[in-house]
């Protein structure tokens, strides 16, 4: 039997969709949201319609029916923590996204969009490998403030799904290795997957710099600058997310210019770049002793991962834990479809979304 299946990952700027038949790719299309058109909306979730409509005339302009899918799906938002693999959509879930998430994040509008479209068609949809499954073991959830349980934020589609490939790639079973992978794109997380389990992450406000967010700052310092009377709350969460990190910095979050301007002789720039790569090695580092140093691969993903001076700073420094793959890149779109297609066929099961 074949399947179509629709796949909507909604970022910060922009909405990528696809369309799968099966393994392949029909095509894949990344629909650019212009800065001042999003700045009109108070919330991530006011653009829900405004994105929603913008897919739907893409599809019909480019002569896609949407009554021949078999399902939708989307990249999972900020729900409260999850298992890893495949929820379907529900009220519950829809509930949630919409009225009390985790936190704002575009990856909210996901579940949402697909829930929408499939109820016009009567198919099913999902989200897979959320942002927030959750597989930490007790010991990492401890964080020496009992008020704050430490829990579990990163990029687990792209990283779960470069970890298998690379088992994959060495005749190995996922369930079977354990590996550190590093996803190096906007934001930057690194975590520890043991025999097909996340077991601890250093990831968001806990990680290292990335281009655009803060990473683990000293907290003393970041209590004493929310009181400071300069900065309202809204601004103090734009300095850890979205304008922290290189952009703060070097006022661009594109790791390519950086690149650039190093060539060109800015040493600030190296600096503060080479400080982002010394930051992943030192998060590789931390996991790497949560699994007593028995780690088979280091895999470093994402867009940056591209970058060979990038790569090259963080492999000096931990190459002795294990051997480094570099997967550059992130392969959310067809990490989506292929879960979704799993379920489909019956050879994975979707989780039911209870609260
Ligand atoms: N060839 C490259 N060399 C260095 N950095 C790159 C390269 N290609 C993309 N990047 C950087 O990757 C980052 C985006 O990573 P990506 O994984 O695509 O994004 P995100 O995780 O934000 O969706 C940007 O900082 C961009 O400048
Ligand atoms: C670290 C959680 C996932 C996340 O922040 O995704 P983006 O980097 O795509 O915003």
């Amino acid at each position: 039997m074949d399947y179509k299946i629709l796949v909507i990952n909604p970022g910060s700027t922009t909405t990528k969709i696809a369309i799968y038949e099966n393994e392949r790719e029909l095509f894949c299309e990344t629909l650019e949201h212009d800065i001042n058109e999003l700045e009109r909306f108070q919330t991530i979730q006011d653009q829900f319609h405004m994105r929603k409509d913008m897919i739907l005339s893409f599809l019909k302009d480019k002569g896609y029916n949407i009554e021949e899918l078999s399902a939708i799906v989307g990249r999972g938002g900020m729900l409260p923590p999850v298992k890893s693999g495949a929820y379907r959509v529900n009220n519950i879930m829809v509930d949630r996204l919409k009225n009390r998430p985790a936190f704002e994040h575009a990856s909210n509008l996901g579940a949402l969009i697909a829930y929408e479209i499939a109820s016009i068609i009567d198919v099913p949809s999902y989200i897979y490998d959320s942002v927030r499954v959750d597989e930490l073991t007790d010991i990492a959830r401890i964080s020496g403030m009992p008020d704050i349980s430490r829990t579990s934020t990163n990029h687990v589609l792209n990283s779960r799904a470069m970890a298998m490939k690379v088992a994959k790639k060495h005749g190995k079973n996922y369930n079977e290795i354990t590996c550190i992978v590093a996803h190096l794109g906007g934001g930057i997380s690194v975590n520890v997957q043991k025999k097909g389990k996340m077991i601890d992450i250093i990831a968001d406000d806990e990680g290292p710099l990335s281009p655009e967010r803060a990473g683990r700052v000293p907290c003393k310092a970041l209590i004493d600058l929310c009181y400071s009377g300069k900065y309202d709350e809204r601004t103090m969460h734009r300095k850890l997310r979205g304008s922290g990190g290189l952009k703060a910095y070097l006022n661009t979050h594109d790791a390519r210019e950086v690149e650039k301007r190093i060539e060109n002789g800015d040493k600030h720039a190296e600096l503060v770049y080479e400080a982002m790569a010394y930051q992943v090695a030192k998060g590789i580092g931390e996991l790497a002793t949560v699994v007593e140093g028995e780690i088979d691969y280091i895999i470093l993903t994402g867009g940056i991962a591209y970058s060979e001076m990038f790569t090259n700073w963080i492999i000096k420094r931990v190459k002795f834990i294990a051997p480094v793959e570099i997967m550059p890149g992130e392969n959310e779109m067809e990490s989506l479809a292929l879960g979704t297609l799993r379920v489909l066929r019956g050879e994975e099961e979707a989780n039911e979304y209870i609260e």
